[in-house]
């Protein structure tokens, strides 16, 4: 049982309707029926749980803060399992701080990040990949990352792992029984059946990677980086892309010095969207500075879009650059297609081994060209929510699953060779922590601790 009480800010700071403080814990009713005030002056304690109460919230010297809504939850039936209290004032930075403020004055502290979450997972309302998810539906940027997130939170990933883990289990109670009755159990047949079943555990492992890539790249988004030479229509693409007005474009070359970020949404795939400075030889200092960190960005993404002007002849600069990428997935466009071209798009193929395109980033004209070849690159053309019934999304996952498989493969091999059935066992044991350790079942407290605290505040 969890002793201390926390509490925290819910929602975004800034100017809103309403705010919502949340309290968890055994000291959440005392603290509220101190500073509350119904119209029937009711104590805290009689109100009925899963209730929402209209009050004033009063400051320790008996001042009125806010007129609240009060929401009650009484153990175990809360988000935390533990009594909740969630105190809806007014928006805006001032009534949600003092109230705040006034709650952690009487021995109650601060949640840090993700722990009302943690407890709901330390008090088993829901398993670690489900808490996961929580966060990954507050970061979903796209209706696919949403949907995808959706489903884990409801239980579909944990669902298949663990019936690929009840799967091993029976394997394990086969070989128990083996060990203990050996002259009527271990014939080919028991081990036969045993393979059988490891293959039939292989397959669902399989399918599940199959859908990883995939998976992080909705979850997280493909960190796409536009590069090329000053004034070539870098930003004006990042426009075109985001269909706004984004990034400063100008026919100074040099226009973009730090870079500009954008998130935009590719029929369901968030791209996370760099523009950065051009890249030249350059003695401009600050300038400089962006050029670097442009390399840097390369180095860090999953897509290199990189901009030609084909209005300009092509340079040593450009197979410089070309160079500079060549181990990334990339895509070389041709910019300015509605000018007459000194590029010819047959030439460039000759040069590069990627995909050359033709856009006018200004008229808007080869984008949607563009969008496809970014998703077909990637192999994510034609996704939709059917295709994906369940979708390892987290890399954490990923590498629980791969390393799972490791050991199923090993014990499949184990089992083939007639290695003796109790060593086979510890590699089938083993799968079935790796397996555990999406569900966190199997993992370590500090473990815990670490995926939690990279939650967000009031989760
Ligand atoms: N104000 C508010 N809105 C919110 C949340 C919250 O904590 N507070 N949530 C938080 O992220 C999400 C909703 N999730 C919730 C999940 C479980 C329970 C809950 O009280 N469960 C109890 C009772 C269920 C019942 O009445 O049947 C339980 O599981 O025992 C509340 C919110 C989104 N919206
Ligand atoms: N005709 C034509 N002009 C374009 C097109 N795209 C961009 N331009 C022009 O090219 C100039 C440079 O565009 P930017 O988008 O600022 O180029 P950039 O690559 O971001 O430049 P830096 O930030 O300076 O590196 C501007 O005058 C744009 O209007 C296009 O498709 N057709
Ligand atoms: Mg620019």
């Amino acid at each position: 049982m969890i002793e201390d009480t926390i509490a925290a800010i819910g929602t975004a700071l800034g100017q809103s309707g309403i705010a919502i403080v949340r309290v968890s814990g055994p000291k959440s009713l005392d603290v509220i029926d101190e500073h509350l005030k119904t119209p029937r002056n009711t104590s805290i304690y009689d109100l009925d749980k899963n209730t929402i109460n209209y009050g004033h919230f009063y400051s320790k010297s008996g001042e009125v803060i806010d007129e609240v809504l009060v929401s009650v939850f009484k153990a175990p039936y809360s988000y935390t399992g533990e009594d909740v209290i969630e105190v809806n004032c007014h928006g805006g930075q001032i009534p949600i701080k003092k109230i705040l403020t006034t709650i952690l004055d009487s021995e109650i502290r601060l949640a840090e990040p993700g722990e009302f979450t943690k407890r709901a997972f330390l008090n088993g309302k829901l398993d670690l990949s489900q808490a996961e998810a929580v966060m990954d539906l507050i970061s979903a940027k796209t209706d696919l990352s949403h949907n995808v997130a959706n489903k884990q939170a409801a239980g579909q990933v944990s669902h298949e792992i663990n019936i690929v883990r009840d799967k091993l289990l029976e394997v394990l109670a086969n070989i128990e029984a083996t060990i203990d009755y050996p002259d009527e159990f271990f014939d080919d047949i028991s081990v036969d059946k045993m393979v059988e079943k490891l293959q039939n555990v292989k397959e669902s492992i399989n399918k599940l990677l199959k859908t990883a890539s995939t998976g992080k790249l909705v979850r997280e988004g493909i960190k796409t980086v536009i590069i090329g030479e000053p004034n070539v229509g870098k930003s004006s693409l990042l426009n075109a892309l985001t269909k706004e007005d984004r990034a400063i474009v100008t026919d100074v070359p040099g226009t973009t010095r730090d870079v500009l970020q954008e998130n935009i949404n590719v029929r369901g795939v968030p791209l996370v969207i760099l523009d950065t400075a051009g890249i030249r030889e350059t003695k401009d200092k600050v300038e400089k500075i962006g050029v670097e960190r442009t390399k840097e960005y390369i180095n860090t993404s999953d897509l290199v879009l990189y901009v030609l002007d084909g209005s300009q002849n092509w340079t040593k600069e450009n197979e410089l650059i070309l160079n500079l990428i060549k181990n990334k997935p990339r895509i070389v466009i041709v910019n300015k297609s509605d000018l007459s071209s000194k590029m010819d798009k047959k030439d460039i193929k000759n040069k590069v081994d990627c995909k050359v395109l033709s856009v006018s980033a200004e008229k808007r004209l080869g984008i949607e060209t563009l969008e496809e070849t970014i998703l077909n690159l990637f192999e994510i053309g034609d996704i939709n929510d059917n295709t994906f019934d369940v979708t390892i999304s987290n890399l954490r996952h990923e590498l629980a699953l791969k390393e799972a498989l490791k050991h199923i493969n090993e014990s499949i091999n184990g089992l083939k060779h007639q290695n003796p059935v109790d060593i086979v066992s510890i590699d089938i044991r083993e799968a079935w922590q790796y397996l555990g350790k999406i569900t966190g079942d199997s993992l370590s407290r500090n473990l815990i601790d670490e995926i939690f605290s990279r939650f967000c505040l009031g989760k």
